[in-house]
């Protein structure tokens, strides 16, 4: 069985970094630096988020949020036209909404509040601690890529200040019996530049390799999983690619959580190709075409296009 690379950030890892990003888009990151108290916070946090009683969840639902923040109840998340079996508490800057006018670019509406729990305090600063944490360690695993790629490891910085548009979900998989579905989330690539994922010990995390397998993303201790997002692709002109990947519901009386961070640029970003050195511009073979999932260039609109896609009836009721 085919595993994922581990990058330790502690020593030296320029062209391993640009093997594993180039060759699967997936690896594991050690030597990150989060203290252990954050990566055993944020899944206490979570289960007491997901133990919340309905009613409670409900009061902090996606769908009162132009934003698509807050909670989304198992199965109205759709990926590949299918419900996912998750449930999640999406978050992203904390910011106020803006007044737009009609001359405003549509996707400057995801910028806005969080919806917290008002019984659990704790989550906010909890879940605030592990973003700037997840962004630091991304953002040095996307600055040691720039180098790798010929570029001044400064490169990207000007998209990641701090109205850059960073998101993370805290996620809960419910077990099922596999009659019931095993769509826990479909298929699909993320649209960040990075993502940067903490999963517990249960597994179901899968890979999808070139040449078309599924590989589990076994759980790793003490390691973060790293997966190259579709602007990374855009901007490399498929140098990199955006990986697809999945999870597999968990048996029946199971639980699986997991915490992701999608480091994304400025709503106004717009992805420009590198200047590849010319050895790495031979490989690569463009962006992906797929009808059902176009990348767009500019970041807003094509993070606005996955939302939409993502939550319809968030997008029935604040977007027609
Ligand atoms: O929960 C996981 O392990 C992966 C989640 C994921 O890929 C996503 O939400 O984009
Ligand atoms: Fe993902």
């Amino acid at each position: 069985m085919a595993t994922l690379p581990v990058i330790d950030l502690t020593r030296p890892h320029s062209g391993e970094l640009l093997e594993a990003a180039h060759d699967i888009g997936f690896f594991y990151v050690a030597g990150h630096g989060v203290p252990e108290e954050l990566v055993t916070g944020i899944f206490e946090q979570s289960r007491r988020l997901f133990a919340l009683p309905p009613d409670r969840l409900r009061a902090i639902e996606n769908l009162r949020s132009a934003q698509f923040r807050g909670y989304t109840r198992v199965g109205t998340e759709h990926t590949g036209g299918s419900a996912d079996w998750r449930e999640q508490l999406d978050v992203g800057p904390e910011r106020e909404a803006l007044r737009l006018g009609p001359q405003d670019p549509r996707y400057l509406g995801l910028i806005g509040p969080n919806q917290w729990p008002t019984e659990l305090p704790e989550l906010r600063t909890t879940t605030l601690a592990w973003q700037a944490e997840a962004q630091r360690v991304s953002l040095a695993v996307l600055r040691s890529l720039a180098l790798a790629l010929g570029q001044s490891p400064d490169y990207f910085d000007g998209w990641f200040d701090e109205e850059a548009a960073v998101h993370l979900k805290l996620v809960h998989y419910p077990g099922r019996q596999s009659t019931e579905g095993e769509q826990g989330v479909g298929a699909h690539k993320d649209y960040g530049y990075l993502a940067l994922l903490q999963q517990d010990e249960v597994g179901g995390l899968q890979v999808q390799t070139p040449d078309g397998r599924w590989i589990d993303a076994t759980p790793l201790p003490g390691t973060f999983v790293v997966n190259i997002g579709e602007m990374l692709e855009i901007a490399t002109e498929g140098y990199l690619k955006a990986t697809n990947h999945r999870v597999v519901s968990p048996p029946a009386g199971v639980d699986r959580y997991s915490a992701a961070f999608f480091l994304a640029p400025r709503l106004d970003a717009v992805v420009r190709p590198l200047n590849l050195p010319p050895e790495l511009a031979a490989q690569s073979t463009g962006v992906t075409e797929d009808p059902d999932n176009p990348l767009l260039a500019a970041y807003g609109e094509n993070a606005l296009l996955g939302w939409l896609r993502s939550h319809p009836a968030v997008a029935q009721r604040w977007w027609r």
